[in-house]
């Protein structure tokens, strides 16, 4: 399965060969990419209007067309669903300039077949379906005047929206909508051409793409070189969930050290720690950088040993550094001696403020040898990048990367669509989780799930993939147990965690016998 996020420019590479293929007869699926598009859209659009109530088969489809080739399939799309026997109004925006040869042919073709042109958006309450074909991948500034009247408008119907390529407006390389003060088509399902795109995956593409369906066109995308992005799953991790022997002993499986639990912070550094024993760490110790804070027990589990830094020899144990640590000078103390030593390390919350707010410090975590992943809110990042949050979520992919490569490590940024970054530049965008995730304390289960996995012997990127793939595989588990999205607590993801891990590990062993 190809699970690669192509770019833009990739794109355009893959379709100018193909155009030079086709030119010089080699064979390949029938009919130009315009033309396999339409139809590859316009068949998801009956299955889509066909799945909803019987009758509104009989409401008419509306077809949003713009000046570019995006319209292009938006028009050709409109004639294969008049020739399907469905009622299509179709409102084509045509540009001051030429359209490509393509386009124009599907011009004709629409306005041969049984659809409706109109010049304003009739106003029928019940439309079956909208489809986006206003902008795909050559959007180049924001929405403005009619373009912008369409997408509000849009957004107050009750019906499903099919956005064609990418949803109008949204930037399909970085996932953020094009402003200053954008808009963009909320959609319901996006059909996107070729291969898949990260921007529909990450930052604000996850609330306009709805669900993505990726429509190759015919096109053998392993013929071209291959994306630096790809969508986090299961294959990124499998070759790490091995069914553990029957001859195992707590040993095999490591030792988690969570610091953290300075005064009033102790939670974040427990609830690290809880997750850690529920995703399979050997031993987990909370360890307190504050002599006078924090419990000696945990009564809910009291399989965790707490500790206080100063009388707690780090060397040889994976480290959570950061959840509820505070700033204080012991806690600089442990995170540069972490730093230093030859353990992986997972920097999280306090940790990354601490880190970000020191040069020479940054310069430790670049050199270090051991497995490092750091887990950055976009605020966090901004810090540590020197910029603003809304930079950062102007482009995450490349913010990410551009951390991975500062600090040598794998970098997770979170929000929606969680970004893994190497410092080869390599990047991961995670499709799974939920908003129950946006409350306090998920981010502490998320740094004690990568510390699990790391313990267990997973290298960093491939530990940083799983624990937030499944840290969100988790939190959708328990929407759809009825726990959330309102009002789920970090505290219920431990279990889900490990629910969510037993099964990828027992359908890794059965894949295997
Ligand atoms: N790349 C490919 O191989 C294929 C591309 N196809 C379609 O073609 C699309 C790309 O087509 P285009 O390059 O023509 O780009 P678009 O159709 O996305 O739009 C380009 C046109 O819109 C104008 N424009 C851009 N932003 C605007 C704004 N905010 N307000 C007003 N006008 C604006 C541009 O000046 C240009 O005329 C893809 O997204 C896809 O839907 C498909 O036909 C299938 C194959
Ligand atoms: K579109």
């Amino acid at each position: 399965m190809d699970n690669g996020l192509y770019s833009v420019a990739q794109i355009r590479a893959i379709e100018g060969a193909s155009a030079q293929a086709t030119a010089e007869g080699e064979a390949g699926e029938a009919g130009s990419l315009m033309r396999r598009a339409g139809r590859a859209a316009a068949n998801l659009a009956l299955e889509l209007i066909g799945t909803a109530r019987e009758e509104s088969r009989l409401r008419p489809v509306l077809v949003l067309a713009g000046p570019g080739n995006n319209g292009g399939d938006a028009l050709e799309l409109a004639a294969n669903l008049g020739e399907a026997g469905v009622d299509v109004v179709v409102l084509h925006l045509a540009g001051s300039g030429p359209s490509s040869p393509e386009a124009a042919q599907a011009l004709a073709r629409a306005r041969a077949s049984s659809a409706n042109f109109a010049d304003v958006a009739p106003d029928v309450r019940e439309w079956a379906m909208v489809v986006d074909g206003l902008f795909g991948i050559g959007l180049a500034r924001p929405l403005e005047g009619r373009y912008r009247e369409l997408v509000t408008a849009i957004d107050r119907l009750r019906c499903p929206v099919l956005a064609l390529d990418v949803p109008s407006g949204l930037d399909a390389d970085t996932g953020a909508v094009v402003g200053p003060g954008g808009v963009a088509v909320r959609a319901t399902h996006t059909i996107t051409f070729i291969g898949d795109k990260a921007g529909l995956h990450t930052g604000e593409g996850r609330d306009y793409a709805g669900v993505v369906h990726v429509a190759r066109l015919g096109l053998d995308t392993a013929a071209f070189e291959p994306p630096r992005a790809r969508l986090a799953g299961p294959s990124l991790f499998a070759a790490h969930l091995a069914p553990r022997r029957q001859n195992s002993h707590k040993g095999q499986f490591g030792d988690v050290a969570v610091v953290g639990g300075a005064h009033g912070m102790v939670g974040a550094a427990v609830l690290a720690a809880r997750v850690a024993l529920h995703a399979g760490a050997g031993r987990v110790f909370a360890v307190g950088v504050d002599a006078e804070a924090g419990p000696q027990f945990d009564p809910m589990q009291p399989e965790l040993m707490f500790r206080t830094s100063a009388a707690f020899d780090t060397d040889g144990r994976v480290l959570v550094l950061g959840p509820g640590m505070g700033d204080s000078s012991e806690a600089m103390r442990v995170l540069g001696h972490g730093i230093d030593g030859a353990s992986a390390i997972v920097i999280d919350a306090d940790g990354l403020n601490l880190v970000a707010a020191s040069t020479a410090l940054q310069e430790r975590v670049a050199r270090r040898q051991g497995g490092t992943i750091v887990t950055p809110h976009p605020l966090e990042a901004a810090r540590l990048l020197g910029t603003s949050s809304a930079e950062v979520q102007a482009d995450r992919l490349g913010s990410a990367r551009e951390l991975a490569r500062r600090l040598q490590a794998v970098v997770v940024l979170k929000g929606s669509g969680t970004v893994v970054a190497q410092p080869d530049g390599e990047v991961a965008v995670n499709p799974t989780g939920n908003p129950g995730l946006a409350s306090g304390g998920s981010g502490d289960v998320l740094a004690g799930v990568c510390g699990a996995l790391l313990a267990q012997g997973w290298p960093a990127w491939e530990a940083a993939i799983g624990a937030v793939w499944m840290h969100g595989a988790a939190a959708d588990r328990l929407v759809e147990e009825g726990v959330g999205p309102v009002g789920m607590t970090a505290g219920e993801l431990p279990k889900a965690v490990r629910a969510v891990l037993n099964g990828l590990v027992s359908e890794a062993g059965a894949n295997r016998s």
